[in-house]
């Protein structure tokens, strides 16, 4: 099982969501986030160290899936997340090592 994080643009997260529900998804956590990648903070000298300060709106997206889901949830992300312009976003995957549904005590993919 693998976990896909995505940071995305707030007002992609329609049709992020939709994009993987065709690929076959059942859950996913929405999170509202704030961040910045290379481009978008900027930086301020306090006390003679330099912060990147400016913090702007994301949504994190994270699922749960088999691995022969991955590229496909990737795809769909990505397709459905980008405008081309800077700040789109980044996906992170991670291994997941183990899934347990509470009310059943279901567990690995039986779980997701
Ligand atoms: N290395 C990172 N670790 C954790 N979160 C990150 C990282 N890079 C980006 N993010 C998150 O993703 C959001 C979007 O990043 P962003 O797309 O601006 O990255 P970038 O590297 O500057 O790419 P681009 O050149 O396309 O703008 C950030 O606001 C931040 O929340």
């Amino acid at each position: 099982m693998k976990k896909i994080e995505a940071i995305i643009k707030p007002f992609k997260l329609d049709e992020v969501k939709e994009a993987l529900q065709e690929v076959g998804l059942q859950g996913i956590t929405v999170t509202e986030a704030k961040g910045f990648g290379r481009q978008k903070g900027h930086a301020e000298l306090y006390r003679g160290a330099e912060y990147i300060v400016d913090f702007l709106p994301k949504v994190k997206i994270e699922i749960v899936i088999g691995d022969d889901l991955v590229e496909r949830a990737i795809d769909a992300i990505r397709r459905a997340a980008q405008t081309g312009r800077i700040g789109d976003g980044k996906i992170f995957v991670s291994n997941i090592e183990e899934a347990i549904r509470i009310r059943t005590g279901e567990s690995g993919l039986d779980a997701i």
